[in-house]
């Protein structure tokens, strides 16, 4: 997965798949949106689901909303580079879109759960960076999916009763980010990803870079 990221300093580096999970409602596509909206060189990865389309969501730009045949037709043909079973639905990453945008030097957004990391961590586990997001409180987290208001009240109890087994994972993860203040959330999960960017294993550039330097000096 040799990458170019020409947003960047011109040093060739491969590019890396930066994972955001959290129990339902803790602020991870609050957070991915505005990832992708401030930092160039990074494409959201949109997962397919059998979900329900939530009122507000678009298909194609939140998730691809399929039936369950398709779904299992798609992970039959291997067009999914993992796939989980999530609050009885099935959510998958499409593997296409994701290496065509690692091969054109750009780095990939996941919001995807613990079971969908750990199968990226086992294919890649040199390019993947992991972000588990928790909220600063039960009650906060409880107060959000009912502000979210996009899903029933029977809905929004079992993502509550999840939200404890979900968060057990949190220790396979390379960060922690707590999201008090999306402004805070924000930074952290921001400064994470540009100093993984800057990482010497994935700059595959850099030894031809310090030779022209070395070359520079000695001549
Ligand atoms: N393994 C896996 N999990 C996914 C994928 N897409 C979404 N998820 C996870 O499925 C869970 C439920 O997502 P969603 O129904 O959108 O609810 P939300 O967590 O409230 O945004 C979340 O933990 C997502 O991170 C995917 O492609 N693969
Ligand atoms: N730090 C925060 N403080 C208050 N509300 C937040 C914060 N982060 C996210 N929210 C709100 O909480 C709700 C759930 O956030 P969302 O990003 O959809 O979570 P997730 O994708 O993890 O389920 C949304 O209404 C969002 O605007």
């Amino acid at each position: 997965m040799a990458a170019h990221d020409g947003s960047f300093d011109g040093v060739e580096r491969r590019g890396l798949m930066f994972v955001l999970s959290s129990p339902s409602g803790a602020g991870k596509t609050t957070l991915s949106r505005l990832l992708i909206e401030r930092m160039s060189g990074l494409r959201m990865s949109v997962s397919a689901t059998t979900r329900p389309m939530r009122p507000g969501e678009v298909d194609g730009r939140d998730y691809h909303f399929v039936d369950r045949a398709r779904f299992e037709d798609m992970a039959k043909r291997n067009e999914l580079l993992e796939w989980a079973t999530v609050f009885d639905n099935r959510y998958g990453t499409p593997r296409a879109p994701v290496e065509a945008a690692l091969s054109a030097g750009q780095d990939v957004l996941f919001d995807i759960d613990w079971q969908g990391t750990q199968q990226l961590r086992e294919k890649a586990r040199q390019d993947v960076v992991s972000v588990f997001i928790l909220p600063p409180s039960a009650a906060d987290l409880e107060k959000r999916l009912h502000t979210r208001a996009q899903d029933s009240d029977e809905v929004i109890r079992g993502r509550m009763s999840r939200a404890s087994h979900e968060m057990s994972h949190w220790a396979e993860y390379d960060y922690i980010v707590i999201n008090r203040n999306v402004d805070d959330a924000f930074a952290e999960v921001q400064s994470i990803l540009k100093a993984e960017r800057l990482k010497r294993e994935r700059r595959t550039g850099l030894t031809t870079f310090v030779r022209e330097l070395q070359r520079q000096l000695e001549s």
